[in-house]
């Protein structure tokens, strides 16, 4: 079991109020992954779960149990850190072992629960090494090793790829998901990274400035968002936002996702100019400049040969586009 419910949960670093009362449930089993912008207050979330950080108002409860005020240790949850945490001196065998030793376990259980979870990881070979002996993705590996063996009743993960090169990054991101698969345990994972957070949630939170502005299955807020800000905030290249007076609309502007935007000849509905086109191999994105409505990217499959400085007319399916008011929560 690992349900965790937070209630009107805030946070106060002296007079500054920088989680402004979050109200969330992620069921067991679930994958929950916060998101928002530098500074919104992801990691302080998670550390205020985790019991490294005080909590200033509400209650962390997991499985119906309050933890508020339980420390750490007694929370029965694991946390895995960007800087891995790994001790120097113990070889990987210790440090994934070393949490039941800490507790009194038998070491026959020690042992099995160390290769238990090694074999998961394939980590097997590698149990008679230090952690200076070992590449990055495989210090990452060994602190989600570690979390494992502690079979907790809620995983945290804050930014747990970040120090990781980008195919590794690839790689071990595909093996979290797996992970979570064969454990079907609960987990809550921290990231700047909206690919991550796409591919592995069943649940993302999206938070800005202490507070929580949407929460939904990834596809949802892709498809579905409440308000400009998570409509500009899930999706890369993030959604083109167009004033509705402009294109003779009621709405106060309107937002269309650069797969949406179709680029042929003068006129179209908005006409532009090519600023910079990116080739990406599979994709390619153009920057259109428009009188109207600032910046436009377009986003077409293939390779396109779209020369700077022409001139070039857009046009979209007006089905496609997200109506907002002039506070930016959308009009449904
Ligand atoms: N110990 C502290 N004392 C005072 N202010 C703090 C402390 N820790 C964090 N803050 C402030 O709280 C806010 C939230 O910080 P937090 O690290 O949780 O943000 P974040 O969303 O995880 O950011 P990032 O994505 O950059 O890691 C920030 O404004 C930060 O400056």
């Amino acid at each position: 079991m690992g349900q965790l419910s937070l209630s009107g949960v805030t946070k106060n670093f002296g007079p500054v109020e920088v989680i402004k009362g979050v109200d969330l449930g992620v069921a067991d089993g679930e994958f929950c992954v916060f998101v928002g912008p530098s500074g919104c207050g992801k990691s302080t979330l998670l550390r205020m779960i985790a019991g490294l950080e005080d909590v200033t108002g509400g209650t962390v409860a997991l499985d119906g149990r309050d933890i508020t005020d339980v420390p750490p240790a007694r929370r029965e949850i694991a946390m895995v850190f960007q800087s891995y945490a790994l001790y120097p001196h113990l070889t990987v065998r210790d440090n994934m072992g070393l949490a039941l030793k800490q507790a009194g376990r038998p070491r026959a259980e020690i042992r099995a629960a160390t290769e238990r979870a090694a074999a998961m990881l394939l980590l097997d070979a590698l149990l008679d090494r230090r952690p200076a002996e070992l590449s990055g993705g495989q210090r990452q590996r060994v602190a989600i090793g570690r979390a494992i063996v502690r079979r907790p009743k809620l995983f945290l993960f804050d930014e747990p790829l970040s120090n990781l090169d980008a195919a590794l990054r690839v790689q071990t991101r595909i093996e979290i998901a797996k992970l979570h698969r064969e454990l079907g345990a609960t987990m809550v994972y921290v990231t700047h990274d909206q690919i991550e957070a796409m591919t592995l949630a069943d649940k993302i939170v999206v938070l800005r400035a202490g507070q929580v502005e949407q929460i939904g299955a990834p596809m949802e807020l892709y498809n579905d968002p409440d308000n400009t800000f998570v409509a500009g905030f899930i999706g890369s290249p993030q959604m083109n936002f167009l004033k509705s007076g402009a294109l003779g609309l009621s709405s106060h502007s309107a937002g269309i996702r650069p797969e949406e935007l179709r680029l042929g000849d003068i006129p179209g509905a908005i006409s532009g100019t090519v600023s910079h086109v990116e080739r990406l191999g599979g994709e390619t994105l153009v920057y259109v400049h428009t009188e109207d409505h600032g910046l436009l990217t377009a986003r077409l499959f293939g390779e396109h040969n779209r020369a700077v400085g022409s001139e070039l007319g857009i046009t979209f399916d007006p089905a496609r586009l997200f109506h907002f008011d002039q506070a930016g929560r959308r009009l449904r």
